[in-house]
């Protein structure tokens, strides 16, 4: 991908306000083809909002959004020919089958059945779902008909692919699944743009926004992001995480902790804290199984900024 090549979504100083509410503030970025671009924030952060305007279903306030070329607000049915938009709730029917719903996507979007039904074919293999072809999508699980939503909103080829939290409630397996179909789609050059509340998924993203209250904070690769992170990052582990937690909380050079699993990530201002917390919590008398450095997560990372930017803001 040349430095010069032209992005396939380009974002530009986007605006919505609802009321004296602004939900998408001044928001710029791009995304190239072949490109799994993120947006992540806590809710009402306005990244639905951005999903809607940028799938042309609800209109900006200011700003352009550009998809192939073409002016979304100008010339919306041209763009809205190439993009995709799987909404958080995605219109199944119901009383249709796995494949009378695949074919009624392909159908709207006038594909040449030969073409639909390989790609049908190669999507709901790759979803596990190839058992489950004849059944009513009202009586599939929760993770079945994300991935079905996935299959029909691919059908039809588009060059773009907007995905609103579409794993939300999915398990873990289904999860994957749906992540190797968004892979491929990378390999065939889909730029997807995916909000996500999951931050394991966001690892997965090659690019992420984080957005608060609608504005931009951070953009940047998981790394990128990652290597932003001041201080350190200590995980302890312990019979009693909460007890633990509460203590450490109090400790001179924390500046933020995170239950995970069976321990504590602590966010400390210097990797020399390290000595010191060990020192504190022996005085204590406190069971730990084990206490070393890590690499910051995106969720460390992300309450961690998000910490900052709160003791920006007044109260
Ligand atoms: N149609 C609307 N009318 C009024 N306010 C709205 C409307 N849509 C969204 N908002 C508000 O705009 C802000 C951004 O909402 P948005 O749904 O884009 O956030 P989000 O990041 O997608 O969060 P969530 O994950 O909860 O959907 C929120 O404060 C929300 O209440």
């Amino acid at each position: 991908m040349g430095a010069h090549a032209a992005a396939m979504i380009e974002v530009s100083a986007l605006e919505k306000h609802f009321g004296a509410l602004k939900a998408v503030a001044d928001l710029s970025f791009a995304v190239q083809a072949g490109e799994i671009f993120g947006l992540v924030g806590p809710d009402g952060a306005g990244k639905t909002t951005t999903l809607r305007m940028l799938a042309g279903v609800m209109q900006p306030d200011a700003g352009s959004i550009v998809i192939d070329g073409i002016d979304v607000r100008a010339l919306p049915e041209q763009a809205k020919r190439h993009v995709s938009y799987m909404p958080q709730r995605f219109g199944l029917y119901e009383d249709l089958t796995v494949d009378e719903n695949i074919r009624f996507y392909a159908d709207l979007f006038e594909m040449p059945s030969q073409v639909w039904r390989a790609r049908a074919d190669t999507m709901l293999a790759a979803a596990d779902m190839t058992p489950f072809r004849q059944r009513l999508a009202g009586q599939l699980s929760g993770g079945m008909k994300q991935k079905l939503g996935l299959v029909c909103s691919l059908v039809h080829t588009p060059r773009v692919l907007l995905l609103d939290e579409p794993t939300t409630g999915v398990d873990p397996v289904s999860r994957r699944e749906f992540w190797q179909i968004l892979y491929s789609m990378r390999a065939e050059g889909v730029a997807m743009l995916i909000s996500t509340a999951y931050l394991d998924e966001a690892e997965r993203c090659d690019r992420l926004a984080l957005l608060h209250a609608g504005a931009m904070m951070y953009c940047d690769t998981p790394a990128g992001l990652k290597a932003r992170m001041p201080g350190a990052m200590l995980e302890i582990s312990a019979t009693d995480p909460r007890q633990l937690l509460d203590f450490v909380r109090t400790l001179p050079g924390v500046q933020g902790v995170l239950l995970v699993g069976i321990g504590v990530h602590i966010h400390v201002d210097s990797r020399e804290r390290l000595a010191q917390i060990e020192a504190a919590l022996a005085a204590k008398g406190m069971a730990v199984t084990g206490i070393a450095l890590v690499e910051p997560t995106i969720e460390d990372l992300f309450v961690a900024l998000l910490e900052q930017t709160g003791s920006r803001e007044p109260a």
